[in-house]
């Protein structure tokens, strides 16, 4: 499908596609210069949706990208550790049927967690190689009372040199160069450890959403037995299915995500078709718990990571 709509006149429609998560919006070219009414009303479904998706932006290059990107907030560093050859463009790339195929939230390893990625889709295979995404408000939102009263006062440490043994694939495809030679080293040459509320309060919806996915190393408190259980109970409840959304991508397409609120799962199912996206993320807020506590770095300073946008730019 085409949209060729002008871009003066026309006004984005939405389109829910989910019942807890996902919208659609047509009838917008993304690019530089949106105007104001448009940024907003991107914002206020994405803010709504969790995940939004825009059909057929195949004009877009690497610029037009962070162009859009940039209206949507301060643009991050493309990844704390991995030299990406691009300060702001991480682009995740793959022949061999590798991807993040692992439940998570980006880079929640470090204090200021992301707000939202904008990710496109450059390079599609004819089948497989979807991406799934979770609503962890509504699954924070569905819990029963005791479980809520469990996770309201619990902490996470979160780490980018997590257990990858542990997981059945070997993680993030950010782990890979573009000769699929893992990269685990690079990914962890920095290690970053960071304490975060279970519970966090979204700091321009209000909402409470869990903050779990693949980084969480321990709760704080529970040993590592006690730790896991737990871990796979609350994944349990944001993975379900009726809390997801799956994006069949096309060439073009463009998702973008509420970092805060969500999290995500590329399927490695495409066996060795070349797979390709590339995302930028827009830096966002240390996380606040119920209470008011913010979330605290112990390894791996708000310094090291600011000093790696020179490194890799
Ligand atoms: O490959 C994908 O579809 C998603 C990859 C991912 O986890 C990300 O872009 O943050
Ligand atoms: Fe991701």
């Amino acid at each position: 499908m085409t949209i060729s709509l002008d871009r003066e006149t026309s006004q984005p429609t939405v389109t829910q596609l989910g019942g807890r998560i996902g919208a659609r919006i047509d009838g917008v070219r993304l690019g530089p210069d949106l105007g104001e009414e448009t940024v907003a009303a991107i914002r206020a479904a994405l803010l709504q949706h969790k995940v939004i998706f825009f059909r057929g932006q195949n004009h877009l290059d690497d610029d037009g990208q962070i162009a859009f990107a940039e209206q949507l907030g301060t643009l991050t560093t493309a990844h704390p550790t991995v030299n990406t050859g691009s300060a702001r463009v991480l682009s995740l790339a793959a022949n061999k049927g590798m991807a993040a195929n692992s439940w998570h939230t980006d880079v929640t390893f470090v204090d200021r967690v992301p707000a939202i990625s904008v990710l496109r889709g450059v390079a599609i295979p004819a089948y497989g190689g979807t991406t799934n995404w979770a609503n962890t408000v509504t699954a924070y939102e569905s819990l029963p009372e005791p479980l809520k009263a469990l996770v309201d006062g619990l902490w996470a440490v979160h780490t980018n040199d997590y257990d990858y043994a542990a997981s059945a694939e070997e993680g993030d495809a950010v782990n890979y160069d573009k000769d699929n030679v893992f990269r685990r080293q690079e990914f962890t040459r920095i290690a970053f450890k960071t304490e975060h509320p279970v519970v966090r309060v979204h700091p321009e919806t209000g909402e409470r959403s869990l903050v779990l996915g693949h980084f969480v190393k321990n709760f704080v408190g529970l040993n590592t037995a006690e730790s896991h259980a737990l871990f796979q109970l609350l994944q349990n409840r944001v993975t379900k299915l009726e809390n997801t959304i799956r994006w069949t991508w096309t060439e073009g397409d463009v998702a973008v995500w509420d970092n805060r609120a969500t999290q995500h799962y590329a399927v490695a199912d495409f066996d060795t078709q070349y797979r390709e996206v590339r995302r930028i993320t827009v830096a966002g807020d240390v996380p606040v718990s119920i209470d008011g506590r913010h979330s605290r770095v112990i390894e791996g300073d708000a310094g090291a990571f600011s000093s790696l946008d020179e490194l890799i730019s």
